[in-house]
């Protein structure tokens, strides 16, 4: 289990470096990751949300009575977009407690390499669209308040300030 930033972080506005060495520890990240997101809990994470300034990350989107699918998808693309496009009610690991509608493509086709260095495309619709297009954003350092209005995101960063200076001076907010 790691330690999730939260919003604001420089971090979670960088851009985040292309995998480029398929080992042990590339699985043990990916290990961690999944472990954190499901304790979260979450169904995707990047690796940025944790520190890390790699183009990885894992979701598993599968509801609670479907067997678990846990992904890593690294140096992921998107290679197709519907044009067809719906909203979302998102929230973020990174920025508890607030949700606001996005509206994204309803379905995309991704590309990545897999934790063995194999080349994967797949097509994503319904809540997997929404979730790996929340998450290649958190690795160009974007994050879903940047889809809303100036007030709306200033008043989410604000509130994220203070929850920040509160856990800072152990407070309970
Ligand atoms: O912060 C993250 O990247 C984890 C996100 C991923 C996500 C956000 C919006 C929509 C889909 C996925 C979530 O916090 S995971 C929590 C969650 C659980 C069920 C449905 C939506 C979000
Ligand atoms: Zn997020």
């Amino acid at each position: 289990i790691r330690p999730i930033l939260l919003h604001p972080d420089p971090r979670l506005k960088a851009v985040a470096k292309p995998v480029t060495a398929f080992d042990e520890s590339l699985r043990r990240l990916a290990e961690d990751m999944l472990e954190t997101m499901y304790e979260a809990p979450g169904i995707g994470l990047a690796a940025p949300q944790v520190g890390v300034m790699s183009r990885l990350i894992v979701m598993d989107c599968s509801r609670d009575d479907e067997p678990r699918r846990p992904l890593a998808l690294a140096n992921p693309e998107i290679a197709w977009r519907s044009e067809e496009t719906g909203p979302y009610e998102e929230g973020c690991l990174s920025i508890p407690d607030h949700f606001a509608e996005v509206v994204r493509p309803k379905a995309v086709e991704v590309t990545w390499i897999d934790l063995e260095g194999k080349a994967q495309r797949e097509r994503f619709e319904g809540l997997w669209a929404v979730c790996v297009q929340h998450e290649i954003d958190h690795l160009n350092g974007k994050l879903f308040i940047d889809y809303l209005g100036t007030i709306k995101r200033g008043v989410i960063t604000r509130k994220m300030e203070k929850l920040k200076r509160d856990l800072a001076r152990e407070k309970p907010h």
